[in-house]
C-alpha cells in the first residue's frame, strides 16, 4: 500500500475514534496527517463537512502552504494554515483540532490569562511529564477570524514535536509524532479541562452555602 493510502487509513481511523467521542459538533474540527517530509505534504480534512460521516472525499493532499495537490472540488479545511505551521516547523506527524464544550468553557474560566497551568494529576504523565509534582502549561490565544493573522499568533507557540494550543471560545489544536501520540495528548488535555471545570463548579456551589 502506498504511503498516501496508509496515511489515509490512519487518519480515517482517528477521525472515527473522535467521532465516536462526539467531538465534532456542527461540522467543527479538522484533522491532518503528514505524508511526506521533503517536500512537506499532508492529508487534511475537507472543509465544511460533517466529520462524523465517512466518504471517499473526506481528506485531500496539500502542500506546505496548505494548497491542494489534487484535482478535486473539495476545499481543504479553513484552518489548514495552522496545520501547515506545525508541519513546517516541527517533526510532528499528526495534528488534531476539536471544539468541545470543556475546551471552550475552560478558556472562559481563565479569561484574560495567557496560559493555564495544571499540576497534581496522574494524567499529566500522558503529556510526557513523569516527575513528582510536574507542572504542565497550555497557551490560550485569541480567536481571530482572519486565519493568516490567527496562524501568526498560533505560530508563536509551536515550539516542539508535540504540543497543544487553546483558542479562546473556539477549540484546541494538538500535535504529536503520530496519530497515537496526538490522540493521547488530546485526551489528556480534555481530561484536565473537564476535571478543572468540575472542581471549580463544586467549589463555587459549596462556597455559596
Ligand atoms: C462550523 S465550525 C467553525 C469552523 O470555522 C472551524 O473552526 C472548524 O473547526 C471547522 O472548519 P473546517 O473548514 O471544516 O475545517
Ligand atoms: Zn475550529
Amino acid at each position: 500500500m502506498s504511503k498516501y493510502f496508509s496515511r489515509w487509513s490512519d487518519l480515517a481511523a482517528i477521525k472515527k475514534e473522535l467521532a465516536d467521542r462526539d467531538w465534532f459538533f456542527g461540522t467543527s474540527g479538522n484533522l491532518s496527517i503528514k505524508v511526506s517530509n521533503d517536500p512537506v505534504t499532508f492529508l487534511v480534512t475537507a472543509s465544511g463537512k460533517d466529520k462524523r460521516k465517512f466518504t471517499n472525499h473526506d481528506f485531500l493532499l496539500v502542500d506546505s502552504n496548505g494548497e491542494k495537490l489534487e484535482d478535486t472540488t473539495s476545499k481543504p479545511s479553513a484552518e489548514t494554515l495552522l496545520h501547515a505551521k506545525i508541519y513546517n516547523k516541527t517533526n510532528a506527524g499528526c495534528v488534531l483540532h476539536v471544539h468541545t464544550i470543556d475546551n471552550n468553557v475552560i478558556t472562559e474560566l481563565y479569561k484574560n490569562e495567557t496560559h493555564i497551568e495544571f499540576t497534581g494529576n496522574e494524567i499529566i504523565k500522558a503529556l510526557g511529564s513523569w516527575e513528582q509534582d510536574a507542572k504542565v502549561s497550555i497557551p490560550i490565544i485569541a480567536n481571530i477570524a482572519h486565519i493568516p493573522t490567527l496562524a501568526e499568533q498560533f505560530d508563536r507557540y509551536v515550539n516542539g514535536d508535540s504540543g497543544a494550543i487553546l483558542i479562546e471560545n473556539h477549540g484546541i489544536t494538538v500535535w504529536g509524532k503520530d496519530a497515537f501520540e496526538a490522540k493521547k495528548i488530546l485526551e489528556a488535555w480534555e481530561f484536565l479541562f473537564s476535571y478543572q471545570i468540575k472542581v471549580a463548579t463544586i467549589k463555587n456551589v459549596v462556597g455559596s452555602f
